[in-house]
């Protein structure tokens, strides 16, 4: 039988990491090993596709900005359109997998399979997890069952949306959970499905990689018993067109930043009530705040740095809340 062909897009991160010595799993330097090297340090690869490489950034992803979002995806995209690729890797630094994962979820037009990979300790630590991450990436990226899950991330063995994947721990190598749940398992290069995503993704959205060359700013400020409107009026001077609170429990607000949030609606900026609450918020719409009365939107179940990449995206189609809170509830 033919072999998939599979693409292995490089960005950097702890996967393509290098520390002093072996008992150097969490104190290393990300972003130093090229794709070539990484593709030839797992020779099994071969196995299950036939794989190339291709370096587009080396860097640690608490830098990735929205342009590189949108290099990436456009990079992705058209990699998808060729006939003589059937499934892309991309390799990724942990600390903003999830965000760029939820991104190419929301704007790849393709059912190929996209996989998001990264690795907790670097490739020269002991009991370094990214060649099995990587294996088990091109596992995915290879089969024809992954095709039309939307953006998918490969961590620990696991298989999951890139829309619900979250980074809930630094320094272990179990760091990555859906509050849902994984879709699947991967064991021994092969893939074992258990459910699929139930949210718009990719070919099913109304945004298009192809048509979107800038994403609107959108800024998080975070929520806190003693928390003043400073961060949130500043967002708004330097430019933000959404305002995404990082709210305690159920979104909440604390008395002294409800009435500058009011405010900043009435000049037209977006009010967007997330949860900072750890491994699953869920905002429900008119609790704790009547968001019919401020014209606010509730981000769901998204958190903080996901509702950030949904109104990124979300705005450059419209500008109205109701728009905004539909969209929040669909992907
Ligand atoms: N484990 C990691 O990949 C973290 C390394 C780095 N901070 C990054 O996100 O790129």
């Amino acid at each position: 039988e033919d072999k998939a062909r599979v693409v292995i897009l490089a960005t950097g991160g702890t996967i393509a990491g290098a520390g002093a010595s072996v008992a150097n799993s969490a104190t290393y330097q990300a972003a130093k090993v090229p794709v070539d090297k990484l593709i030839a340090g797992v020779p099994e690869l071969k196995n299950l596709a036939d794989v190339r490489g291709d370096q587009v950034f080396q860097i640690a992803s608490e830098s990735f900005t929205n342009e590189h979002l949108i290099t990436l995806g456009k990079r992705v995209a058209a990699l998808a359109r060729q006939a003589d690729v059937d499934g892309i890797v991309i390799t990724h630094g942990t600390d903003t997998l999830e965000e760029t994962a939820y991104f190419l979820n929301l704007v790849l037009k393709t059912d190929k399979p996209v996989v998001v990979v990264g690795s907790m300790r670097p490739g020269t630590a002991m009991s370094a997890d990214g060649m099995l991450n990587l294996y088990n990436a091109v596992a995915v990226a290879a089969t024809k069952d992954a095709a039309g899950k939307g953006v998918l991330v490969t961590m620990n063995d696991e298989i999951h949306t890139g829309r619900d994947v979250s980074k809930t721990v630094n320094i272990k190598t179990e760091a990555f959970k859906s509050p849902w749940g994984p879709l699947g398992m991967i064991v021994e290069g092969k893939t074992y499905w258990f459910r699929a995503p139930a949210k718009r993704h990719t070919t099913g959205t109304e945004f298009d990689i192809d048509k979107l060359d800038k994403l609107a700013p959108v800024d998080i400020a975070y929520g806190y018993g003693n928390a003043t409107p400073t961060a949130y009026k500043a967002f708004a001077e330097g430019g933000a067109r959404a305002l995404i609170h990082a709210g305690t429990g159920n979104g909440s607000v604390s008395g002294a930043v409800v009435p500058a949030l009011q405010e900043l609606r009435g000049k037209g900026v977006q009010i967007i009530r997330s949860s900072r609450v750890v491994g699953g918020g869920f905002v429900l719409r008119n609790a704790e705040q009547p968001d019919d009365k401020y014209d606010w939107v509730v981000a769901h179940d998204l958190n903080p740095q996901k509702a950030r990449i949904l109104a990124s995206v979300a705005l450059t189609k419209t500008s109205d809340a109701k728009e905004l809170q539909r969209m929040f509830m669909e992907y």
